[in-house]
């Protein structure tokens, strides 16, 4: 039997763990004009405090439309989403902003830094809007980035820049961090770095972290793996032996 690897992410048998966010029968259609694109049917699924979750489906199967009703960035045509026992689906515009502010950190693919603010002030815009911010220092510490702080994004990689937008998503101290594609423009290494420090903030801080990708190595660190096909779930899967985040590879 292999020695247990002390990086890997400790199993977390959904049911022992409350939940934290559930989506009951989503369903979404957008609707451009006379055009209706129907994306989401009936999606269910509990999202549990304190796990790993990775979410993975090929391109245009509803992923980002899944993660922006998960974070109350929209909403959906039919079904409800609870969050802590509250129906965030019938939230107005300003509940869902103070939801958003309050329980969700998020982390995209193309960082979204500001250009003219240093590593230090992009995060502190994040904190000054938060009711109960960890400190920007803390935050950048926690992504190992204390010595780039003063750097502006034009001075920093692709995964430092990366490790800024986590931090600026933490900073607010969420309760569940959506990353959409977190390593979709880095190489394998700094990939493998970011998966990294996600681990690190779930293992340490017990923070949930959500995952969407179309990369389905990354499944192989998740706790547990739900793949989307078509705007259905086609299959969740526990997955009792993560491996460290170093040893992920595609
Ligand atoms: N605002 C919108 N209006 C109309 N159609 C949309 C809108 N947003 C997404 N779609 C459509 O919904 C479908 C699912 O898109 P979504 O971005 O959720 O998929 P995805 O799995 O995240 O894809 P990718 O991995 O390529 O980002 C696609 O066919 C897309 O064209």
């Amino acid at each position: 039997m292999p020695a247990p690897d002390a990086d890997a992410l400790q199993p977390h048998p959904p049911g022992e763990s409350p939940i934290l966010l559930s989506l009951k029968s989503i369903s979404k259609t957008y609707i451009t004009g006379d055009v209706s694109v129907p994306v989401l049917h009936h999606v269910d699924l509990d999202i549990y405090d304190g796990e790993f979750l990775v979410i993975v489906g090929p391109s245009g199967s509803g992923k980002s439309t899944l993660l922006n009703i998960v974070g109350g960035i929209d909403l959906p045509t039919e079904g409800s989403v609870f969050f802590q026992n509250q129906n965030i689906s019938q939230f107005n515009e300003q509940q869902l902003t103070r939801y958003r502010r309050e329980n969700i950190g998020f982390v995209f693919q193309f960082y979204n830094l500001v250009p003219t603010l240093t590593a230090r002030e992009n995060v502190i815009v994040a904190a000054d809007i938060s009711d109960s911010p960890m400190s920007p220092e803390d935050a950048l510490e926690l992504v190992g980035l204390s010595s780039r702080v003063d750097h502006f994004p034009s001075q920093l990689s692709g995964g430092e820049q990366q490790r800024v937008a986590i931090a600026r998503a933490l900073v607010k101290n969420p309760e569940l961090l959506l990353c959409d594609e977190p390593t979709g423009a880095l190489d394998l290494t700094t990939g493998r770095m970011i998966l990294e420090v996600l681990g690190n903030l779930n293992r340490e801080l017990g923070k949930t972290v959500v995952i969407i990708t179309h990369n389905s190595a990354i499944g192989q660190m998740a706790q547990r793996i739900v793949r989307i096909g078509s705007g259905t779930i086609a299959e969740t899967q526990a997955n009792p032996h993560p491996i460290a985040a170093q040893q992920v590879t595609w």
